[in-house]
């Protein structure tokens, strides 16, 4: 397998997803002119061209035989007909890296060439600002090269861990879904503040700095979020005034269940294939 830098890298479908691993990519200094974005919609190639001067094509069989690393990005339904597209131009050397999921990388190998090696992968939308999670689980034809080759497409987009597929469901559960429940507590905080009487502007302001803070402090600091929960929660004052209605309306459970059926949703797409 070549380093990715020598690479041209497709990327079929840059919607919210595959357009996040291609900006970073760029970004990150891989030569716009080894990218190449394909998609259905010619308006977001022309976004796409003039945002980053990246190679557009909206044909499928000529970008699989244009390039070497395959990132397919369209939505899980959309997969088969796509790599049928794309097969014909594949063959030794080549590298398909999934992002779709639930898809299982046995069902994407069914559909290509045996002499290329799939990845999948689980990432997710801070990739735009590098601060994606992506998670890679090698297929069976994906060995060590192929699988650091897979990594190195999303290390511009942030963290990156290699896993065993079978985890693959529970991370989509957790990082793939989570940036949604994440908007989701700032949507609820912003409105919060505006009820108790703040302009929509400062309210926004106050929230999305509280959550920038507390996830800096997770992640750079020694102390889990049980002790930095605690340390915000003075004795009968204002925190636990307000974790206790968390509580009794049980949004701990409530997050819980959350991620299981986000997880239980990614196997339930695999099966559909
Ligand atoms: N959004 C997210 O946060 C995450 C998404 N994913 C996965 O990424 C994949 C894409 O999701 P997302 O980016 O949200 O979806 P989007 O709908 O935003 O993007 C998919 C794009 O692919 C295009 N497309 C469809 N069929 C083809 C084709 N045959 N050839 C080329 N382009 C095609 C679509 O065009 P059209 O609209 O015309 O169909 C669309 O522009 C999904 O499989 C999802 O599971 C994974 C992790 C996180
Ligand atoms: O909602 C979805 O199905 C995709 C996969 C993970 C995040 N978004």
């Amino acid at each position: 397998m070549p380093d990715l830098a020598s690479c041209t890298i497709a990327f079929y479908g840059v919607g919210a997803m595959g357009s996040a691993i291609l900006a970073a990519l760029v970004r990150g200094g891989h030569p716009a002119d080894q990218v190449l974005a394909v998609d259905t919609s010619s308006e977001r190639l022309r976004e796409l061209a003039e945002a980053y001067a990246v190679r557009t094509t909206s044909d499928v069989a000529e970008a699989a035989g244009a390039a070497d690393v395959h990132v397919v990005a369209v939505k899980p339904g959309d997969v088969p007909a796509l790599l049928d597209a794309m097969a014909g131009g594949l063959g030794a050397g080549d590298l398909v890296v999934s992002v779709a999921a639930g898809v299982m990388s046995a069902a994407i190998e069914e559909h290509l060439p045996d002499a290329v090696a799939v990845a999948r992968v689980m990432p997710n939308t801070p990739a735009l600002v590098g601060q994606g999670m992506a998670v890679v689980s090698p297929g069976s034809r994906c060995g060590d090269e192929a699988l650091a080759l897979a990594r190195s497409v999303l290390e511009p987009s942030g963290a990156v861990l290699s896993l065993p597929e079978k985890h693959l469901d529970a991370v989509t559960g957790v990082s793939g879904s989570g940036p949604a429940y994440a908007f989701y507590l700032a949507e609820a905080m912003t409105e919060g503040g505006v009820l108790m009487g703040l302009p929509r502007d400062v309210a926004t302001t106050l929230t999305v700095q509280t959550l920038l803070g507390a996830a800096t402090m997770l992640a750079e600091g020694e102390d889990s979020a049980t002790i930095l929960r605690e340390r915000v929660s003075s004795p009968g004052g204002t925190t636990t005034a307000g974790l206790a209605v968390l509580d009794e309306r049980a949004t701990r459970a409530a997050v819980v269940a959350a991620v299981r059926a986000a997880t239980e949703r990614s196997a339930e797409l695999g099966r559909a294939r």
